[in-house]
């Protein structure tokens, strides 16, 4: 279990995480979301000791981190895979944490089997690890004091499809055997697959903390319009939202939707004489539903274009 409390850190004038207040349970994977700069990595650093809360509490298992007598075999962490010696080797590596924590050597070759590491590639000095290698070295050094609580930054980052497969299953097993798992990614398709719960921050601050299920069904249905016509198309945009409906230029020929159902907009197009050559429901998913939560909280919000606004 993780258990943060009014947990708030600033730097200087900049409020990185705001008052949050979060109970991260065991037996599921829960994800954590929010836009660049949200706070995600100052959160998951306080957890583990390396950032001092402002205010405010992070504790694992019940206790601040600096507590934790065996740390390595209370909470795993992968936060940057490339956090290995240049000149050291996946296996050394391993060995060396191991060594530091009482963890006995043979657990290393455990851990390296796990993640799918064979002698060769352990062999191979830090400099020369592939994102992905390095990925999968992070996540055995997390693993190898076999703590009831893991805590992954981006782990699929870098992960050719297999890789970004083999995390989701691992990841689910570790849950399944009661395990407390909170996973960051920028992903949302990785992480409507994989997560049971989503936390979701933005400016630091607790945007969402619900089951996925109910996240999801908390997005607007958005439909596409596309039509030959500007003028029309512009006429219905007006039409729409006089009438309540949320409309966003999607391209020079189309329309996103929210807030009036497909019919309704087909038949106000009919009424206005617009010519369309697509009207199609886009059903709820947690892209939008991410973006619905965080419209208010993204630092750069881009200009939107066709592809982005679907
Ligand atoms: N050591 C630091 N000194 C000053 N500001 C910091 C420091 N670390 C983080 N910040 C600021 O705190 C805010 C939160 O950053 P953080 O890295 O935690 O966000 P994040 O959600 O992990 O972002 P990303 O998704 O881009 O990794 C940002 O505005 C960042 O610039």
């Amino acid at each position: 279990m993780i258990t943060l409390r009014g947990l708030t850190k600033r730097f200087g004038g900049t409020t990185a995480v705001d008052d949050l207040t979060v109970d991260i349970a065991p037996g599921r994977v829960t994800g954590f979301l929010g836009p660049n700069g949200a706070g995600k990595s100052t959160t998951m650093r306080m957890i583990l000791g390396l950032d001092r809360p402002t205010a405010g509490r992070a504790l694992v298992g019940g206790r601040p981190y600096r507590e934790l007598r065996h740390p390595l075999y209370e909470v795993g962490a992968l936060l940057d895979a490339k956090a290995i010696h240049p000149a050291r080797s996946g296996r050394a590596h391993l060995l060396a944490m191991a060594r530091s924590n009482g963890v006995p050597a043979r657990r290393v070759d455990e851990v390296l089997a796990t993640v799918g590491l064979d002698d060769r590639a352990a062999a191979k000095p830090g400099r020369t690890l592939s994102l992905g290698m390095g990925q999968r070295l992070g996540i055995a050094g997390a693993l190898l004091g076999d703590p009831p609580v893991l805590m992954f930054d981006e782990p699929v980052n870098g992960l050719d499809p297999d890789g970004v497969r083999w995390v989701r299953q691992l990841m689910r097993s570790l849950a399944g055997q009661g395990r407390t798992i909170f996973v960051s990614s920028h992903l949302m398709s990785e992480m409507q697959l994989t997560a049971d719960r989503l936390v979701v921050i933005g400016r630091g601050r607790l945007l969402a903390d619900a089951p996925i299920t109910e996240v999801i069904a908390g997005s607007a249905v958005a439909v596409r319009v596309r039509s030959p016509q500007p003028a029309g198309l512009a006429a219905l945009a007006d039409r729409l939202t006089a009438a309540g409906a949320t409309v966003e230029p999607a391209g020079p020929d189309e329309l996103t939707v929210t807030g009036a159902t497909a019919d309704r907009i087909g038949d106000l197009a009919h009424e206005l004489g617009v010519r369309l050559h697509e009207l199609s429901p886009h059903g709820a998913s947690l892209e939008r539903a991410f973006m619905d939560l965080t419209a208010d909280s993204v630092e750069y919000a881009g200009v939107p274009t066709g592809g982005e606004t679907r």
